[in-house]
C-alpha cells in the first residue's frame, strides 16, 4: 500500500492512506511499520480515514470530512497529536484530499474537531485550551521533579527543571516513573528550563519531552501547548503567546480565552510502498 513520510519540528510520522476504513491496521502492524531499524521508522501513524467512515469519526462526519486515526509507535492510541494534525492537513492540501478554502480546514480527531490554517511552510491548528488541573512529580534517575497536570485532549505533566540541572544533560532513555493513580492511562511528560528574551517580551521555554507510547521524541504539539499554558500561569497571565523551542525546532503556542492555537512547520519527505503482513 502507499504511504508517505512527513514531520513538523521532527516529530515524524508514516501516513496511511485508508479513505474507507477498509485496512485491517492492528497495534503489531503499526509497531512494525516504526521501528526505525525493522520498518519505516516514525514516532506513529497517521491514518487517513473519511470521519464517516472510522467508528470513532462517525460522531463528527457533519463537521469534518477527514478523521485523523493516530497511532503511537508502540501500537497504541492516543486522543490526540498537535504535530499529527499539522502534518495531516499538509498531506490533505498536498494530495489535493482537501482544498484551501476561504476558511479554516476542519480534522476529526478522538478529541473532537480541529480546525487548521496553513501560511506558507507553517500550519497551525487551534486546539482546546490546556486545563491546569493538579500538581504531581516525576521521578527520573533519582530525581524527583515537580510538575503540574495538564489535560490538551490527551494527558501531560509538565516539570520545570530546577535552577542548576542542565535540560540537555537529561537522560531520557527510560520513562520516568509518574503516579499512575493521577494518570490510570500514562502521561506524556515535558521537562523544560527558560530560554533566552524573544523580541516583544513574550515567554520563551526550552522542552524536551517524553511521550507515552513512543518515548523521547524530538517535539510534542501538544505538549508544547501544555507547556506554554504552564509558562502563563507562572507568568501571572491567562492568555498569550509562548515559544517552545524543542530539538526539533520551534513550536508558536498561542493560548486565547477558549481555545489555543500551535503552530510550526510542516513537511512530507518521501512517498513509496510497503507490504503490510
Ligand atoms: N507528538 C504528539 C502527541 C502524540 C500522542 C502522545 N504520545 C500520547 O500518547 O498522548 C503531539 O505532537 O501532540
Amino acid at each position: 500500500m502507499e504511504f508517505t513520510k512527513g514531520h513538523g519540528t521532527a516529530n515524524d510520522f508514516v501516513i496511511l492512506p485508508d479513505p474507507d476504513g477498509a485496512l485491517d491496521l492492528t497495534p503489531e502492524k503499526v509497531a512494525a511499520i516504526c521501528d526505525r531499524r525493522r520498518g519505516l521508522g516514525g514516532d506513529g501513524v497517521l491514518r487517513v480515514v473519511r470521519a464517516a467512515r472510522h467508528p470513532d469519526g462517525i460522531a463528527l462526519a457533519g463537521e469534518a470530512e477527514w478523521f485523523m486515526d493516530y497511532w503511537n509507535s508502540d501500537g497504541s492510541f492516543a486522543e490526540m497529536c498537535g504535530n499529527g494534525t499539522r502534518v495531516f492537513v499538509r498531506y490533505l492540501l498536498d494530495t489535493g484530499l482537501a482544498t484551501p478554502g476561504d476558511g479554516d480546514l476542519p480534522v476529526a480527531t478522538r478529541a473532537g474537531i480541529v480546525h487548521a490554517r496553513v501560511a506558507g511552510d507553517a500550519v497551525a491548528v487551534q486546539m482546546r485550551r490546556p486545563r491546569l488541573y493538579a500538581a504531581s512529580t516525576a521521578a527520573l534517575g533519582g530525581l524527583a521533579l515537580p510538575g503540574t497536570a495538564v489535560d490538551v485532549g490527551n494527558p501531560h505533566l509538565v516539570c520545570p527543571l530546577p535552577a542548576g540541572l542542565d535540560l540537555a544533560g537529561l537522560d531520557l532513555t527510560r520513562a520516568p516513573h509518574v503516579d499512575e493513580d493521577l494518570f490510570p492511562h500514562g502521561v506524556n511528560v515535558e521537562f523544560t528550563a527558560p530560554g533566552d528574551a524573544v523580541d516583544g517580551g513574550d515567554p520563551h521555554v526550552l522542552m524536551r519531552v517524553y511521550e507515552r507510547g513512543s518515548a523521547e521524541t524530538l517535539s510534542c504539539g501538544t505538549g508544547a501547548c501544555a507547556v506554554a499554558a504552564v509558562a502563563l500561569y507562572d507568568a501571572g497571565r491567562e492568555t498569550g503567546t509562548v515559544a517552545v523551542d524543542v530539538p526539533g525546532g520551534r513550536l508558536t503556542v498561542t493560548v486565547d480565552e477558549g481555545s489555543c492555537w500551535l503552530s510550526g512547520p510542516a513537511v512530507l519527505v518521501a512517498t513509496g510502498t510497503i507490504t503490510l503482513v
